[in-house]
């Protein structure tokens, strides 16, 4: 699927210069601040609204742009909303069929329309429910009857627009699982909008970070997370800490404190700006020695680890840190890199 286009509501551009080719079964998280274009861009794949400019293709098809734009309804693709988008008076059963009367599946015989329904019923969990209204269910039985409804017909792409944000963080867990499984068992192409950095970091093949209508960055999980490109992945992304400093090609170093840190993999972007980024767990906090002076001022534990926040100099910085070795409020130490 390749997407080039841009969208316009008024004179403010909503989307800006989109240029992106998905590849066929992957899992794209589109991940960004409220109001950054996440929503338009997937509805503009959806075809419930058409771009000003530009293209939208799948494969060898164009679903809008040239003077073409095919109804939401022919378009080969499933969507899961984060209202679950459920009718009262249909049940469980009837909304998982709805998709099977589409033109797009006449060419499917009735006992084979009844399989697939059946098969999805089943696969979800949702056989035991299967005669009720969507008002006798749980909000995750609510949010499977989404995604029954949404892959019965065997789309090859499934848009799925912040379809957990409605549930508990414990069932947000599960389903997570659950939409991984789908991506497994069906090989459909997944676009997913999130402003969730955990969502998005834990499930997608790609991550497609937005701010003001244009694309900030795409890529790998890992990548996002261990080489971000500018300030906003690196903060937007999981937690940063922005060390201040001097460049010296691709060595960095701190005022005053004999820290060098090895910069190959650290953005020009950062460099322009006499930045180091470190995530929580890249920094060691130590009592003695070399590092950043810097001192304790909260402690919280998780179970697992430490957060600690430092005071260093006129920064505040976040360390992960595991629970053996333990500082106390007001603790004066040092901070190394360590990875
Ligand atoms: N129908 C519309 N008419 C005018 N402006 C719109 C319309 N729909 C969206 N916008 C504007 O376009 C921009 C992008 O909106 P969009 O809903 O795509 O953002 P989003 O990233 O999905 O936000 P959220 O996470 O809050 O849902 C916003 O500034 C929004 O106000």
């Amino acid at each position: 699927m390749s997407n080039t286009s841009q969208k316009k509501f008024g004179p403010a551009w909503a989307l800006k210069d989109i240029n992106l080719t998905i590849a066929p079964s992957e899992f794209i998280a589109v991940l960004g601040p409220s109001g950054c274009g996440k929503t338009t861009l997937l509805r503009s794949v959806g075809g419930f609204i058409e771009p000003t400019d530009g293209i939208i293709r799948l494969n060898d098809q164009i679903y809008s742009g040239q003077g073409h734009m095919v109804a939401v309804e022919d378009r080969d693709l499933g969507m899961v909303f984060q209202s679950f988008a459920l009718w009262p008076h249909m049940t469980v059963r009837e909304h998982v069929e709805f998709p099977m009367k589409s033109k797009r599946q006449k060419h499917l015989s009735r006992e084979k329309k009844k399989k697939a329904v059946e098969r999805v019923i089943e696969s979800l969990g949702l056989a035991p429910y299967a005669d009720r209204l969507p008002g006798q269910l749980s909000g995750g039985q609510r949010q499977r009857v989404a995604l029954a409804r949404a892959i019965v017909g065997r789309p090859s792409i499934l848009l799925m627009d912040e379809p957990l944000s409605a549930l508990d963080a414990e069932l947000k867990i599960s389903m997570r699982q659950e939409i991984q499984n789908i991506h497994r068992r069906t090989g459909a192409t997944i676009l997913y909008v999130t402003h969730d950095q955990s969502e998005a970091l834990a499930m997608a093949d790609r991550i497609l970070v937005m701010r003001e209508g244009a694309i900030e960055q795409i890529g790998t999980p890992q990548d996002m997370y261990a080489h971000p490109e500018t300030e906003f992945v690196a903060s937007f992304v999981s937690q940063c800490n922005m060390v201040k400093g001097r460049w010296d090609r691709q060595v960095f170093k701190v005022a005053d404190c004999p820290l060098v840190y090895d910069g190959h993999r650290v953005a020009d972007i950062f460099k322009q700006k006499g930045l180091y980024p470190v995530r929580p767990e890249q920094f060691k906090i130590v009592r003695g020695g070399d590092g950043l002076p810097a001192t304790i001022i909260n402690k919280q534990y998780n179970g697992r680890e430490i957060q600690y926040s430092l005071r260093c100099g006129t920064d505040r910085f976040t360390v992960f840190a595991g629970c053996d070795e333990q500082f106390d409020l007001g603790e004066d130490v040092y901070l190394i890199f360590d990875v």
